[in-house]
């Protein structure tokens, strides 16, 4: 179980202000959890994921990943970023190998290894490219591979699929489900789409900005139901779907602080 208690975050600006990026947020991922983070720009998204990952301390409440504190960066936590942090002179089985070489993991191991990865996200074939032969889902792919490599306890997603094309975006949600089934990871993504959040979410938490706050929590059954159906068409055109979408946009209407500071 990771578990989120009570954080918030303060920053200090240059100006010399105090700017509160998280507000008391609190909320578990049980083994398997799929949480997704859905908020506008500003919310706190990045810094709650961050203070996950151990690249930032909290001001205040405490996370802790199966019972221990988090107090920096480890193994036990595998961050995909939107931008690929590719090294662009590797190959794509060197890049997904790295942190195993770091770890002092034998050649034999680290291939076998990689290549059942590259297996679980449909990169087989391109072991041996480097990252400039790849289209931008591709490298995202190549940095899920790289990310499970070191068999984290969970996976910190910070809108991995951002930067991408409508219709890979889909499909590298559709390819995200698979990884989920497959190695039964606890996953923490961050979007500000809500078609995406709802799609993918066991739990979706909606935040709100000036202070990042969780303003609802949703446990929609889509992506339990795409996991067993396959079929995404007729979970995302469900009435329920729509339905559900339309709440969480009003609610994020609702919490806009610069529309109604401009109202
Ligand atoms: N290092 C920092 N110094 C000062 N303020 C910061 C710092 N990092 C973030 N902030 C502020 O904290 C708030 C939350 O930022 P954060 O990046 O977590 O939001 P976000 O929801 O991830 O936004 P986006 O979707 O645009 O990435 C913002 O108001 C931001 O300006």
């Amino acid at each position: 179980m990771l578990s989120v208690d009570q954080a918030s975050v303060y920053f200090a600006t240059r100006d010399g202000r105090t700017v509160q990026a998280l507000d008391r947020v609190s909320f578990d991922i049980p083994d398997s959890g799929f949480v997704v983070a859905l908020g506008a720009s500003g919310c706190g998204k990045s810094t709650i994921l961050n203070a996950i990952a151990g690249f930032l301390p909290l001001s205040e409440g405490t996370i802790t990943l199966n019972g221990r504190p988090v107090s920096g960066p480890g193994a036990d936590r595998g961050v995909v970023f939107q931008k690929d942090t590719l090294l662009p002179w590797k190959t794509v089985i060197e890049n997904v190998g790295l942190g195993l070489k770091f770890a002092g993991i034998g050649r034999a191991v680290r291939r076998d290894r990689v290549e059942e990865l590259l297996r679980l996200v449909g990169l087989a074939d391109f072991a041996a490219a480097y990252p400039y032969e790849l289209s931008g889902g591709m490298r995202q792919r190549v940095g899920i591979a790289r990310a499970l490599a070191t068999e984290p306890e969970i996976l910190l997603m910070d809108e991995p699929f951002g930067a991408l094309d409508s219709l890979t975006r889909e499909q590298m949600q559709e390819l995200l489900v698979g990884v989920w089934k497959r190695t039964g990871k606890r996953i923490f993504f961050i979007t500000h789409s809500i078609e995406e959040a709802l799609f993918l979410g066991t739990q979706v938490l909606v935040m709100s900005p000036r202070p990042g706050r969780i303003v609802g929590r949703f446990d929609p059954p889509f992506m339990r139901q795409f996991a067993e159906s396959g079929d995404a068409r007729a979970v995302k055109t469900a009435p329920e779907f729509a339905e559900l979408r339309e709440e969480i946009r009003a609610m994020l209407h609702a919490t806009d602080t610069v529309r109604r500071d401009a109202a």
